[in-house]
């Protein structure tokens, strides 16, 4: 019902937020590329959706396209005509290419939501900086890493930021806008007035390890995957611990398996090289054999639980 609530605040043309943002490239149509696509679709934002891999591409289409279709079975519940039209008419914003330079030609704001590797972001942020016109804001939607150290790689320093959604971005609410130690204030301004255009409550923080949810989160997803390694409960009752006894929607290894366990692996090793002396984020043999065999979670079918694939 909470849901319910947001996606009608999210759409409801009362209460839409003015941008300037009009034109959105967003890089990486994975789990969350395809998401950031959607929402700033659905806000009446042209968008460019960019992936090295076009399969990706083709299968990112069909699951926004899904999505628009829960989203418009809620806003237009008694007039489906409106909701075919709604889904139409978003979907006809979204561009697709493999070719991030021209891709940007015409970006008020690039939202990079690509894989958690500090190398693979810096080349590509270098590219785009040197591509993009002069007014055109650069963020990362990472999870776990340094803005400021993505930025280094960019001339453009006072039009970088930090916009980090959550997963699902259709359905999560918070939007959390990370200021570098040289973003201007009209660029967070700018990122703070765009997140709200796109339905999401904004909030600040500094640039922390984790910023403000990930720096709670990780901590009790390591240690709950410890837990069960250790064989101390299992993976089932590990969940619906915390669903029942803490109120959350997910449990800790479901919520593993959602997000996608080598992106998991991706936040707790760099926190490790980062911190090798920070017992929470050691490395979790169990996670990494996981993670070695394949087995992502519900993206490819298996991790600690196994998924229909669709
Ligand atoms: C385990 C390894 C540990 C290793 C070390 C630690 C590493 C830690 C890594 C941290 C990762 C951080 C990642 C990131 O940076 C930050 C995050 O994003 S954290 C994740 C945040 N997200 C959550 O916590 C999700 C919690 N879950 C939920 O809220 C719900 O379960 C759900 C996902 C919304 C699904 O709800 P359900 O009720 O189960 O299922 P339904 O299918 O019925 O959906 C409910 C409702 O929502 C609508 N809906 C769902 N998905 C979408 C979508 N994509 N688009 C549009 N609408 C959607 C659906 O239609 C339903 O609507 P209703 O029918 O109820 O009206
Ligand atoms: N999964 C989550 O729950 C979640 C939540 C918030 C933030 N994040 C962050 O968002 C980013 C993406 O995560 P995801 O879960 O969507 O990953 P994903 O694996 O689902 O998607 C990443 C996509 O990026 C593409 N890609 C890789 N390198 C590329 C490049 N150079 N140019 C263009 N495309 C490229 C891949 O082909 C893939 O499709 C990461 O930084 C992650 O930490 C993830």
């Amino acid at each position: 019902m909470i849901q319910f609530g947001v996606i009608v605040r999210n759409f409801s043309s009362s209460s839409a937020v003015q941008s300037a943002i009009k034109n959105v490239t967003v890089i990486g149509g994975g789990l969350m590329g395809s998401g950031i696509a959607q929402v700033s679709a659905q806000a009446g934002q042209n968008v460019i959706l960019v992936d090295v891999n076009s399969d990706v591409l083709t299968k990112s289409q069909k699951s926004i396209s899904n999505n628009l279709g829960r989203v418009a079975k809620k806003i237009y519940k008694d007039k489906p005509q409106e909701g075919e039209k709604f889904v139409t008419e978003s979907m006809s914003r979204i561009k697709t290419s493999t070719d991030p330079v021209s891709a940007i030609k015409s970006a008020d704001l690039v939202v990079e939501a690509i894989v958690e590797n500090i190398d693979v972001k810096h080349e590509l942020f270098k590219k785009l900086d040197e591509a993009a016109p002069s007014h055109t804001i650069l963020a990362s939607n990472t999870s776990s890493l340094s803005i400021d150290e993505i930025a280094s790689v960019v001339k453009r320093k006072d039009k970088f930021g930090g916009l980090h959604f959550f997963n699902p971005v259709p359905v999560m609410r918070l939007l959390e806008v990370v200021k570098g130690a040289e973003t201007s204030d009209a660029t967070y301004e700018a990122m703070m007035a765009w997140g709200k255009s796109v339905g999401k409550t904004c909030i600040t923080c500094k640039d922390t390890p984790g910023f403000v949810v990930n720096r709670l989160l990780v901590p009790y997803m390591a240690e709950a995957v410890r837990l069960f390694e250790r064989g101390d409960a299992s993976a089932r009752d590990i969940d619906i611990a915390m669903k029942l006894g803490a109120g959350y929607p997910m449990g800790p290894l479901e919520l593993g398996d959602y997000v996608g366990l080598d992106t998991t692996k991706f936040i707790l090793d760099g926190w490790h090289k980062k911190y090798p002396e920070e017992a929470l984020f050691k490395p979790i043999p169990l996670l990494n054999k996981l993670v070695s065999e394949g087995k992502f979670g519900v993206k490819t079918g298996e991790g600690f639980y196994k998924y229909e694939k669709k």
